[in-house]
């Protein structure tokens, strides 16, 4: 038996749809309440996105399809084995219009996110001091209420910023979908996992 950790949300289809086109499930599963599905040798679990590479690392989850913004953001101890190739988006800071000059010459910057730990590493390497506000969604509205002069995001098509008045100011990376692996299951379940990689890859 190998278990899956799947993101409930966004993710999801897009994940379901990935591992039944790879033969890996034998039908395509809507996402309801349930919490485990268990078709053949697979069992998912469906879990919030943040916590893909909770239950992975400890071992609860031997697989898990984890959004690399969430792997940068958490660094857990797991091996990162297969790009996927969804859920493409990047991580970019923005702002209002008006505001692109300040970002770029100063050295003092309010900033809400919910990618704490990205940003810190990426400002700090500029020798910009941030103050981070700690938003865990709708974090455009920050800027346009004034609790933040900027955000770091997600921006795939752009649409939340321009729906809200704000610009994408810098890119500070990108992120898809990536297959992680609980590094005791990789040696333990090795001839199982590779087989499983030989399918999705
Ligand atoms: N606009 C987007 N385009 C492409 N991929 C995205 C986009 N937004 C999010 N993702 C990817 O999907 C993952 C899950 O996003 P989702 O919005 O479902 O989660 P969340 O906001 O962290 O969760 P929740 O809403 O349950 O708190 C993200 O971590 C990212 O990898
Ligand atoms: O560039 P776009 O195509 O508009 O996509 C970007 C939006 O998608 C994500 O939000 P999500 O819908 O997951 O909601 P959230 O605010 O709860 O994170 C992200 O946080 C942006 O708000």
């Amino acid at each position: 038996m190998i278990s899956i950790a799947v993101p409930k949300g966004r993710l999801f289809e897009e994940s379901i749809d990935y591992l039944y086109s790879r033969g890996i499930l034998p039908e395509k599963f809507e996402e309801g309440r349930r919490l485990t599905i268990t078709a053949g040798e697979i069992n998912l679990l469906l879990v919030k996105p943040f916590d893909v590479p909770v239950y992975v690392e400890n071992g609860a989850a031997d697989l898990g399809v984890c959004g690399y913004d969430v792997y940068w953001e958490r660094k857990p101890d797991v091996y990162r084995l297969l790009d996927l190739g969804i859920g493409v988006c990047r991580i970019s800071v923005a702002g209002k219009p008006e505001s692109k000059e300040k970002y770029f010459n100063s050295f003092y910057l309010k900033l809400a996110t919910k990618y704490q730990n990205i940003a810190k590493s990426f400002f700090s390497k500029r020798g910009v001091k941030v103050d981070l506000i700690n938003l865990s969604g709708s974090v455009e509205l920050a800027p346009i209420i004034g609790l933040a002069d900027f955000i770091l995001d997600l921006v795939q098509t752009g649409r939340t910023l321009k729906e809200n008045g704000l610009v994408e100011i810098e890119e500070v990376g990108k992120s898809s979908a990536w297959l992680i692996c609980n590094r005791a299951s990789f040696r333990n379940k090795s001839s199982c996992i590779k087989e499983l990689i030989d399918r999705l890859s």
